[in-house]
Formats: structure tokens, sequence, C-alpha cells
């Protein structure tokens, strides 16, 4: 593990996806831009060579968070709010990449797909017994998920950096809130908050026909 990981808290990145839902079933973009930012953290822990994975998740978080920043603002502080935006004001490519390349919508959208992952990574983890191998879960719930998205040049660099991926258990405790097990009771806690933000942005994106944003 590079030097780094003691910055990373678990905790901060679960207490922050747990609060992306908003009491109208809406979801917050601060919290779930500050989830991923620490999960990058983490990654960064891991080696350089992950290095092609984190610059591109830094880019589309700053891309948000650029729009955070500017007059509009307030129309990106929930997912609801920018789509309803967007699409209102012909801001997203709907066919082909062109005029609107780093839409809010599209940005987003990759970031949901890498949140499925994530789910179904920390489940496998969750679940899997002592010692078994991360390379194995990650790269199987990889296939599973966002690999679909990527092109096989992405594919095969993605399960060559996944083969450094030490142990779960070894995995676990870098996270910095005790041992295995209080990691294990933690992701227990945490999962269903993130299944739901993943819920609650799939039936958005379903309902608008965002899905397959290019
Ligand atoms: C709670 C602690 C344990 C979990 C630790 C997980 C740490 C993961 C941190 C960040 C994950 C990165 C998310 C990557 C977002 C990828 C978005 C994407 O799909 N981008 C592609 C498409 O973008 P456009 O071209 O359409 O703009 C882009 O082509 C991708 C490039 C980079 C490769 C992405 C591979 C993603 C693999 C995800 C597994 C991360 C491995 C983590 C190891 C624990």
């Amino acid at each position: 593990m590079a030097e780094g990981a003691e910055t990373f808290s678990l905790r901060e990145v679960l207490v922050a996806f747990t609060a992306c839902v908003s009491e109208q079933r809406e979801v917050r973009v601060d919290p779930y831009l500050a989830g991923w930012k620490g999960l990058v953290r983490f990654l960064n822990c891991l080696g350089t060579i992950f290095s092609f994975i984190s610059k591109d998740a830094v880019t589309k978080i700053e891309i948000i968070e650029n729009y955070r920043n500017s007059d509009q603002r307030d129309k990106y502080l929930t997912v609801q709010s920018m789509v309803e935006y967007e699409l209102a004001n012909g801001l997203v490519d709907l066919q082909k990449r062109s005029e609107h390349p780093n839409s809010g919508c599209r940005t987003f959208l990759r970031l949901h797909r890498a949140l499925h992952w994530l789910q179904m990574f920390l489940e496998g983890l969750r679940t899997g017994e002592d010692n078994s191998k991360t390379s194995v879960i990650c790269s199987e719930t990889y296939d599973a998920s966002l690999a679909n998205y990527h092109p096989w040049i992405i594919r095969k660099a993605a399960g060559v950096a996944f083969c450094v991926l030490p142990t779960r258990n070894t995995f676990l405790e870098t996270m910095n809130v005790g041992t295995a097990e209080e990691a294990v009771a933690m992701l227990g806690d945490a999962l269903p908050y993130i299944c739901e933000v993943y819920k609650i942005t799939e039936e958005l994106y379903a309902q608008h026909k965002l899905l397959d944003l290019p």
C-alpha cells in the first residue's frame, strides 16, 4: 500500500453516501462527489498502476464540481434538478457527442455506472471468505457491470491493475475502521444507502431515457 493510506477513511466515504438522499428522495450532488473523492484518495494509495482510473474519475468529478461552482450552481444541487435543467435547456447531447460533450447528465451517468460496480464490489467484499482474493471479486464485479461500457484496451488495462490488489482481509484492514470484521459491519450498515442512491438515479435516468447517453 503506497504512502497516504492513513488519510483514507472508509467511514467518511460511507457517511458521504448516506447523506446523499434527501427527504424528497432526491440525490444530492455535493455528498455524492465527496464520496467519490474519498474513493479516489483510496485508489491513489493502491499504487500508480491505478492512475489511469483515478484520473478519469477526477476529470468527471471536476466537470460536475465546475457546474456546482458556476452561476447555475443551484440547478446542480440535486441530480433531479440537473436533469430537469439540462433537458429543458437543450444542454444534453442525446444521440451523438457534439455541442455538449461534457453535460452534467452524461458525466454523472459515467459515475452512476461506476457506482453500480462499487455496490457489487463492496457486497462481494462484505460476504467474501476471509482470505478470498480481492482481485477476483474486483474483476468479476467489473465484468458484470462497468466493463460492458468500456473498450477492449480499457478492460485489459483494468484487468492487469486488479492483479496487484491484496487479499480481502488486508484490503479491509487498510480502511482505517479497525479490524476486518469491523469494516465488514460498517459496509453492511452503509450498503443499503449506496443501493438507494443507485436505485433512485437509475429510475430517474430510465424515466427520461438517459441511460445510453453517448
Ligand atoms: C470503500 C473502499 C473500497 C472500495 C475502493 C474502490 C475505489 C474505487 C475508486 C474509484 C473508482 C473509479 C471509478 C472510475 C469511473 C469510471 C468512469 C468510466 O466508466 N469512464 C470511462 C468512460 O468515460 P468516457 O470515455 O465515456 O468519458 C473511461 O473510458 C474510463 C477510463 C478509466 C478506466 C475505468 C476502469 C474502472 C475500473 C473500476 C474499478 C476500480 C478498481 C478499484 C480497486 C479497488
